[in-house]
């Protein structure tokens, strides 16, 4: 582990209303440390996770929309605009790593392709073929198998989006093998990511963010409830919805 933790530098903030400050995450955010190999970042859909691996993506001087340092490619990096406020303290300092965007593999791709116009070896770092070849889920393993295998710090957003349950569950081996020699961050909406032992636990929903334990996260709980039972849970959630719907205001 390498990444030992991230500072807000809200000293340099000037328009606290204006994303991303006005997050509230990162509005009661000072620090994070970071105490393991693996930690993950959890919470409802726009907490602000994305926001924050970008910034530390940013500052590792990887490519924003996904890559490693070498990877430069026409598409436009997001701005990472919390980017230049935040402070990382590294022992020691890693260089090396990658930065995975699920919604911008697409470009990503793209990119390998082109490079492998000319030199088409870089196709042995994925899978021996063209990620387009491949489908959404094996192309993100096969990035996952064969370039993630350096030391160094990997950031990971939802890496879980096209991967079948069997197939999150292979990728939590590749989790585990990386580890020995890597750090990962990892924003995650997966129960099944969420599982692996030993990892941090920084829950989004809370301000300002803290660790939770695994069984505590809404993830495991609401998914633990749906599948203990299905029928008694569905007949509340779509009963209720008919039930509003019924009340409601004719429009
Ligand atoms: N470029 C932007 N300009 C303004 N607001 C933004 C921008 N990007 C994100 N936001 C807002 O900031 C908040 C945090 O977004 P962020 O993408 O970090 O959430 P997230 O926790 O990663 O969500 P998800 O789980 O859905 O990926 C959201 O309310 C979002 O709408």
């Amino acid at each position: 582990m390498s990444l030992r933790e991230v500072r807000i530098l809200h000293e340099k903030i000037t328009s606290p209303n204006r994303y991303p400050f006005n997050v509230p995450s990162i509005r009661t955010m000072d620090s994070l440390e970071f105490r393991r190999n693996v930690t993950f970042f959890v919470g409802e859909n726009g907490s602000g996770k994305s926001t924050l691996l970008e910034a530390i993506a940013y500052q590792c001087g990887f490519h924003t929309a996904g890559g490693g340092r070498n990877n430069y490619y026409e598409l436009a990096s997001s701005e990472a605009m919390l980017g230049d406020y935040i402070r990382l303290s590294w022992l020691p300092k890693v260089t090396n790593g990658f930065f995975l965007r699920s919604e911008s593999f697409f470009g990503f791709a793209n990119h390998i392709d082109e490079i492998a116009r000319e030199y088409p070896s870089v196709y042995d770092s994925y899978g021996g073929r063209s990620l387009h070849e491949q489908s959404h889920g094996e192309s993100f393993l096969a990035l996952f198998r064969n370039r993630f295998g350096r030391p160094g710090i990997y950031l990971l957003d939802e890496p879980e989006a096209a991967l079948s349950p069997a197939r999150q569950l292979v990728f939590l081996r590749i989790i585990h093998e990386l580890q020995r020699r890597a750090q990962l961050i990892i924003a995650t909406h997966s129960p099944i990511l969420l599982g692996y032992p030993d990892a941090d636990i920084y829950n989004f929903d809370a301000s300002p963010v803290g660790l939770i334990r695994y069984e505590d996260t809404d993830h495991y709980q609401t998914t633990r409830r749906f599948l203990e039972n299905r029928k008694f849970y569905l007949r509340e959630l779509l009963e209720e919805d008919e039930e509003e719907r019924e009340g409601g205001v004719d429009r």
